[in-house]
């Protein structure tokens, strides 16, 4: 067992994606794009725990399609069930890690382009801060928009768009998740910045985009393609 938890919620619906199938399902360069997900994991360490939250119904394809897909044994990979927003799927996944845990690496499954120098660095992050996210500078003016008119245009510089992998405490997180976000679609860093908690950024990785629309799909393929 080991004190590092990873906790990839995989358990939405794709809406936006607008196919059939979970998104996550779908296929880039032959293999699913939760597959190069957890491979990242895979890859950078052998000692960790892993909980991956599904919807429930979903358990029995990731068993036939994906847990074959990997040398390790299909045990060290924990099925979680998810729940119907974002942040009830994390919540379920971080009850369910074991005692040993100490620290977790929350990632999107939709993000299957992470570097393990990306993990490394939040986690050397998490172990000096408690709480890191991932952000990357953002490359165009923002701006506020009310009505179709601008409204106000925000100073670049402080802005970070923000990715995941995010890496916590475990008992910090999950007293944040208790105490925080009610009725709120946020990602796990702002329920530590809501419970008072600072959240250290650390630089992401532009190629680290979540596979989120349609167009998406293609530059993930070209940058997977570049990789093998
Ligand atoms: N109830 C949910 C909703 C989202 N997620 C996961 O959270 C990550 C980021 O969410 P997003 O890209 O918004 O995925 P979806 O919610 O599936 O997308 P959409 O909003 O287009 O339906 C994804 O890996 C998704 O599977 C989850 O585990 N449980
Ligand atoms: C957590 C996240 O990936 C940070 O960018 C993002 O917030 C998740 O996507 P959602 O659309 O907010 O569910």
């Amino acid at each position: 067992m080991s004190e590092i938890g990873v906790l990839i919620p995989a358990a939405g619906r794709g809406s936006r994606m607008g196919k059939n199938i979970n998104k996550q399902f779908l296929k880039l360069l032959g293999k699913p794009i939760l597959y190069y997900t957890i491979k990242s994991f895979l890859d950078w360490r052998d000692d960790l725990e892993i909980n991956i939250v599904l919807a429930s119904n979903e358990f029995d394809y990731f068993k036939k399609n994906l847990s074959p897909l990997f040398s390790c044994s299909p045990q060290k990979l924990n099925l979680i069930a998810g729940g119907n927003s974002r942040k009830q799927s994390v919540n379920n996944g971080l009850k369910n890690f074991s005692e040993e845990v100490n620290y977790v690496i929350i990632h999107d499954g939709a993000r299957p382009m992470l570097r393990t120098e990306l993990i490394e660095k939040c986690y050397q992050a998490v172990l000096k801060y408690n709480a890191v996210s991932c952000g990357v500078r953002v490359k165009d003016t923002i701006k506020i928009v009310e009505d179709s008119f601008s409204k106000e245009t925000l100073d670049r510089n402080s802005l970070r768009a923000i990715q995941t992998p995010q890496a916590f405490k475990l008992d910090l997180i999950m007293k944040a998740h208790k105490k925080t976000g009610k009725n709120k679609a946020l990602d796990d860093a702002s329920l530590v910045e809501e419970f008072g908690e600072k959240v250290y950024i650390v630089n992401g990785d532009y190629n680290n985009f979540k596979i989120t629309t349609p167009e998406d799909l293609k530059p993930a393929e070209m940058i997977l393609k570049e990789r093998t």
